[in-house]
Order: structure tokens, then sequence, then C-alpha cells
């Protein structure tokens, strides 16, 4: 860890979920979960479709509530941002997708090209600024994503599965993304089914299968050890659900 991660690392709230479920219509989808994210980490998501990983996230970001437990930040809410498996974008070109996220966020207007403009540059996108958003190619948009989060500056970002549609050079180009704005400060939290993701990308890991979380410890012992047979069967490659 660097000087300025280790400084960003002490500021980021931690994020605490105290027994945390939700059920919908009696059913229940994800069983209570004790949880806590602390520190400047990459923590990723990991467990077969249906495990409860989205919803997970979207509790921890704060787009669903619980319908038990609590979550809570340490002093203050951080900024957050959330990359989808498909990406949200305006009826817009690339770069006015990007100023009105920085209007949105209070950038005065005269700042707000430039500050577009480096951001699709870093993102590899300058020669597509003009283009409508949604004629990017999968890859694209997604990288468009990433440089509208990049531009707010978030100490926690969460994606939810960023590369499960893409090819190869696309997903290196997200996984690249990621360990940018970790380098930055930026706690992450991601979720993917991806194992060898998962290996190239993790400090820490949170294992869910059937709606419980099994297992939540550092990326070493959770490779090394698994402590649960689903998660041995799931790191063995088989199939878990
Ligand atoms: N808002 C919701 N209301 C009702 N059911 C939901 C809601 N969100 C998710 N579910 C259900 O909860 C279960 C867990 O879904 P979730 O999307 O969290 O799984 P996942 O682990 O992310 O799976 P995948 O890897 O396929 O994306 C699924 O059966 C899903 O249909």
């Amino acid at each position: 860890m660097n000087e300025m991660t280790r400084l960003a690392a002490t500021a980021i709230p931690s994020l605490s979920l105290q027994g945390v479920g939700f059920a919908h219509r009696g059913q229940t989808l994800l069983h209570p979960v004790d949880l806590r994210l602390e520190g400047c980490r990459r923590i990723l998501l990991m467990g077969p479709n249906g495990a409860g990983k989205s919803l997970l996230m979207r509790l921890a970001h704060g787009l669903l509530m619980p319908t038990q437990g609590q979550i809570r930040w340490d002093g203050r809410r951080p900024r957050q941002s959330m990359v989808f498996q498909r990406p949200v974008l305006l009826k817009r070109t690339a770069l006015a997708n990007l100023t009105y996220a920085l209007a949105v966020n209070g950038v005065p207007r005269m700042r707000r090209k430039p500050l577009a403009r480096e951001a699709l540059e870093r993102f590899g996108l300058a020669a597509l600024e003009k283009r409508p958003a949604r004629v990017l190619s999968g890859g694209e948009q997604q990288r468009l994503a990433l440089a509208r989060a990049w531009l707010t500056e978030p100490e926690m970002l969460f994606l939810d599965e960023p590369t499960s549609a893409l090819d190869p050079a696309a997903i290196k180009a997200v996984e690249d993304a990621v360990l940018d704005f970790h380098a930055r400060g930026t706690r992450i939290l991601m979720s993917t089914h991806d194992l060898y993701q998962a290996r190239r990308l993790a400090d820490d890991v949170v294992f869910l299968c059937g709606g419980r979380v099994l297992e939540h410890s550092s990326a070493t012992d959770f490779f090394t050890a698994p402590a649960t047979p689903q998660a041995q069967a799931f790191i063995r490659g088989e199939l878990v659900w």
C-alpha cells in the first residue's frame, strides 16, 4: 500500500451490516448477515447465480432497503458510486454523459469539458467523445461508466458483475480501471463468478450461496483453505447452487 492509499484508507468510513436480511413475498432471499467492510480493500463478492450477490451489493449501496437489520456507515456516508453489468447511460454523446454527471455534482460549467475530456482520455475513449453513448460497444460503454464514476472520486465503488458480458481485452481494461481506482484510495466491492478474476483482484472474499454469506476472509485464506463444503466445491469448479 502506498502513502496515498494508506492515508485514504484511514479516511474511508467503515460499513457495518448488522443482521441485514431481505425477504420478498414471504420468501427469504438474503438470510441475516453481519458484515463489516473497512479500509481501502478490494473485496470480491463471489458465489453462483442467484446466490444473492447483487442483492447484497444493492443493500450495501443503499439502492434497496433491508427488510430486517441495520446498515450503518461509521461517522459519515462516503462518496459512493456503482457500476452495473449493463451500464445505465443517457441518450447523449459520450462527452455529454460525463459533463452531465459533473453538473449534477456541482462542478462549475467552465471546468466540466476539460475534466470530462481528461477522463475520456484516461479510459481510452477520447476518439469517441461525440458518439452517442448508447451505440458504443459493450466494453466502451463499461469504460464510459467507469470514467463517469472516476469523475465523482468515489471513496467506495460498487461493481456488479461489470465484466460478465465482455471479451478478454475489455475485461482487462475494466480490471485495470478497478486497480487504478484502488490505487487512488477507493474501497472496492465487486461481484463476480469468475474465479480467475477474483484471484487477480481480491484482497478479501465474501462468498455467498443460497442467499447466505458463508465466508468472509482474506483471499489467501479463501483460496487455500475455504472453510465450507460449498466454497470448496466452488473453487474446484464444481456446479454449486
Ligand atoms: N428486488 C428484488 N425483489 C424480489 N426478488 C429479488 C430482488 N432482487 C433479487 N431478487 C431475487 O433474489 C435472488 C438473488 O438474486 P441476485 O441477483 O442477488 O443473485 P446473484 O448472486 O447476483 O446472481 P447472478 O450471479 O445470477 O447475477 C434471485 O432469486 C432473484 O430473483
